[in-house]
C-alpha cells in the first residue's frame, strides 16, 4: 500500500503540537527528535540500538555521503536504508550548511557552490539540481531543498541577499524533486533575526509549495534568547497543517522552549558528540564522567533512565571505561544520551496531548538547574 506524505495534527496546546508524519518508511510521532547519522551511521550505535531508544527519524548529510561513498554506489546498492539497515524515515540534509563549515576552497555563484573536498582534495559542484538527484539517490523520505544558512551576524543587507538566493534555490529545488508518495521535500526559512525578512522567506516559500517547512539560519551562535525571540515572529507564518523543523536544535531547553512556540522536529548532534566527550545527560543537567568524582559512585547515571547504561551499570564503571578509553564508553553515553532526549520528547508529547505542557517545561527547567548530586 503507498502511503502518502502527509502531516495529521492531533491536538495542540497554546502553541505546541502533538502531530504525526506520514512517509513511505512509516511514521514519526512529533515533536520528534532526529539523532544525526551523518555518514550512514550514528556513531558508535547499531540500527537497532538506535530503534530502542525510540528514535523513528534518523538523518544523513548529503554533503559526507556524496564525497563518500558517492551517491550513485549508494544508489547502485540499493539507496541508504539498505546500505545502513535502518528500516525508517530518514531526513538528509542539502549539503549547502556542511559545504560552508566543511569544504576548502568554496565559490558560491547563482549556480550554486563549487568546493574541494575536505577528504582529498577532489572537485565538486553541488546546485539545486544535483542536491536533488543526491538526495533522491539516497532514498531520504525527506529532502532538504538546498539553502544557503545566512552566517550570524549578518546586517539586514547581508542577510536579505542571502534569504532571496535560497529562495531562488527553493524554486529550482522543488522544480528538480522527483515526486513520489510518501516522499516529502521541505523548504528552509531564512531571513537571520530580522522580521520582515522571516516573512518575505515565509511567504516565497508558501508560495512555492512544500511538504514542509524547516527554520533555517539559526543555532549559528546567536544564542537561545535571539533563537526563540526569531522563532515567535517565524513559526506563526508557517502553516499549520505542515511539519515545522528546526534545524541544528538543540540543548534540552532549546528544543522545551521551542516546541512551546510551534516547532515538531529537531536535529542535533549534542547527544551523540557528547556521548563521546564523557558527557551524560540527565534530568538535572549534564555530568562529565571523567570526573574523579564518580570514581566510587554505585549508583546509575540516571536512575529514571530505561537504558542499558542505566539498568546495568554503576557511574564508577562508566568512569572507568572513559579514564581507560574502552571503546563500551563512548557507546554506552551516546546510547543513553539519545535515550535521554527520546524520553523528553515522549514526555513533551505527553503533556501536549494531556494539555499541561507549561508545566511540563516549567518543571523540566526547574530541574535541570538544580544540578547533579
Ligand atoms: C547546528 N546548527 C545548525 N544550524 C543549521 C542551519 C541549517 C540551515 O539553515 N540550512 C541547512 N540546510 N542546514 C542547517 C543545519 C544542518 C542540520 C543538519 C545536520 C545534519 C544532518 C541533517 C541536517 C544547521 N545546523
Ligand atoms: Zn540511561
Amino acid at each position: 500500500m503507498l502511503t502518502q506524505f502527509r502531516f495529521d495534527l492531533h491536538a495542540t496546546d497554546g502553541a505546541a503540537r502533538l502531530g504525526i508524519v506520514h512517509t513511505a518508511h512509516g511514521p514519526m510521532d512529533t515533536p520528534a527528535f532526529m539523532p544525526v547519522g551523518t555518514a550512514g551511521t550514528v556513531k558508535a550505535m547499531l540500527p537497532q540500538s538506535v530503534a530502542a531508544t525510540g528514535a523513528q527519524t534518523i538523518l544523513g548529510n548529503t554533503y559526507h555521503l556524496m564525497l563518500r561513498p558517492g551517491a550513485e554506489r549508494i544508489g547502485r546498492l540499493g539507496g541508504l536504508h539498505e546500505f545502513m539497515q535502518w528500516k525508517g524515515p530518514i531526513l538528509t540534509d542539502s549539503g549547502g550548511f556542511q559545504v560552508m563549515s566543511l569544504a576548502k576552497l568554496r565559490k558560491m555563484t547563482e549556480e550554486g557552490v563549487a568546493f574541494q573536498s575536505h577528504i582529498d582534495g577532489s572537485k565538486h559542484l553541488l546546485t539545486p539540481e544535483r542536491s536533488m538527484q543526491i538526495q533522491h539517490l539516497l532514498d531520504a523520505d525527506i529532502t532538504m531543498a538546498f539553502d544557503e544558512c545566512t552566517p550570524f551576524p549578518a546586517t539586514p543587507e547581508q542577510a536579505a541577499q542571502s534569504m532571496r538566493l535560497s529562495m531562488r534555490w527553493a524554486k529550482r529545488s522543488k522544480d528538480a524533486f522527483v515526486e513520489r508518495p510518501g516522499y516529502g521535500l521541505f523548504g528552509i526559512v531564512q531571513g537571520g533575526i530580522y522580521q520582515d525578512l522571516r516573512q518575505e522567506s515565509a511567504n516565497a516559500l508558501q508560495g512555492i509549495g512544500f511538504d514542509g517547512y524547516a527554520v533555517g539560519g539559526l543555532a549559528v551562535g546567536e544564542g537561545q534568547e535571539l533563537m526563540f525571540s526569531t522563532l515567535d515572529f517565524t513559526t506563526p507564518l508557517l502553516p499549520t497543517d505542515r511539519p515545522r523543523y528546526l534545524m541544528g536544535v538543540g540543548k534540552p531547553s532549546d528544543i522545551v522552549g521551542a516546541v512551546l512556540r510551534g516547532i515538531d522536529m529537531f536535529d542535533c548532534v549534542m547527544p551523540t558528540r557528547s556521548g563521546r566527550t564523557a558527557q551524560g545527560f540527565t534530568r538535572r543537567g549534564t555530568v562529565n564522567l571523567r570526573n574523579a568524582r564518580h570514581q566510587d559512585d554505585p549508583r546509575p547515571l540516571d536512575e529514571h533512565c530505561a537504558c542499558p547504561a542505566c539498568r546495568q551499570y554503576s557511574r564508577a564503571y562508566l568512569h572507568h571505561l572513559i579514564r581507560s578509553e574502552e571503546i563500551l564508553g563512548p557507546m554506552l553515553l551516546t546510547w543513553h544520551n539519545i535515550q535521554f532526549y527520546q524520553d523528553v520528547m515522549k514526555g513533551l508529547r505527553q503533556a501536549i496531548g494531556e494539555g499541561r505542557v507549561q508545566d511540563f517545561a516549567r518543571d523540566f527547567l526547574a530541574t535541570e538547574a538544580l544540578g547533579d548530586i
